[in-house]
């Protein structure tokens, strides 16, 4: 089994100094880095987010900015510390499959949803448009298989590259550069729950066959928004892929 490669390629050291929110943003934002003498140190001032709220309010800030700080965002998210009674009003289950419920719009930036996984449900394997695809565990564990992209000439299955089991709080990251994923909730008693952020939005993705490597483009809707169930005139039959 294979690590995920590293998101950030340089040899500097990089740390990440938790501030809590109330004790004042560095002029830069939420972020701020130094390189000490040795040059190779960066030091990472970053506000801890209390609250969901307070999560919210910090990505809009970084999310001004044009370019996006892969880095930042994920240890961010991570640092927040899943409180269920802050999210629980966007968590609604369905029965058979995994539910896609947004909670905020980003200034149009990123779309900011919770993903409510009842026991045994998964995705099928699916790339990510192009965009940065950030996932926080809220609640239990979900398994994540990377996969290669197929190349046209397959023989066989898709090409598996390495799994891994996310626990409570820990964020994951993936784009279309570090290849194809499917996740699940492997437990037979446990449900999940995970925070993700895609930026730029969107609304497509394309799902692929594993033994085939086929693929299939498909419409991704909301089970709910803002806590609101989605009227069901405006869902398609395919709820999520
Ligand atoms: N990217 C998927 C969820 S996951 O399996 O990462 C979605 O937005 O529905
Ligand atoms: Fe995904």
């Amino acid at each position: 089994m294979e690590i995920l490669p590293p998101l950030k390629q340089s040899g500097t050291v990089h740390e990440v100094v938790l501030k809590s929110i109330n004790a004042g943003r560095a002029h830069s934002g939420p972020l701020a880095s130094q390189e000490t003498d040795a040059g190779k140190m960066e030091h990472t001032e970053m506000v801890k987010p209390e609250t969901l709220d307070d999560l919210i309010q910090i990505l809009h800030q970084i999310f001004e900015s044009d370019s996006v700080n892969i880095e930042e965002v994920q240890s961010i998210m991570e640092a927040y510390e899943s409180k269920p009674q802050e999210w629980k009003k966007f968590a609604k289950f369905d029965q058979y499959r995994y539910t896609r419920n947004l909670i905020d719009e980003g200034n149009g930036k990123f779309n900011l949803m919770i993903l409510c996984w009842g026991e045994g449900h998964g995705s099928s394997i699916h790339d990510h448009a192009d965009s940065h695809c950030f996932m926080k565990l809220l609640q239990g564990q979900l398994k994540e298989t990377l996969f290669k992209w197929p190349d046209g000439k397959m023989h066989g299955d898709m090409v598996q590259k390495s799994q891994r089991v996310l626990q409570e709080n820990q964020c994951a990251y993936i784009n279309d550069s570090i290849g194809l994923h499917r996740v699940e909730n492997v437990s037979h008693t446990e449900c999940a729950a995970s925070l993700h952020l895609y930026s730029p939005p969107f609304q497509y993705c394309r799902t692929f066959d594993q033994r085939t490597g086929h693929k299939n483009t498909v419409k991704m809707t909301f089970w709910s928004k803002y806590g609101e169930r989605t009227p069901i005139e405006t869902t398609v039959s395919q709820e999520n892929n």
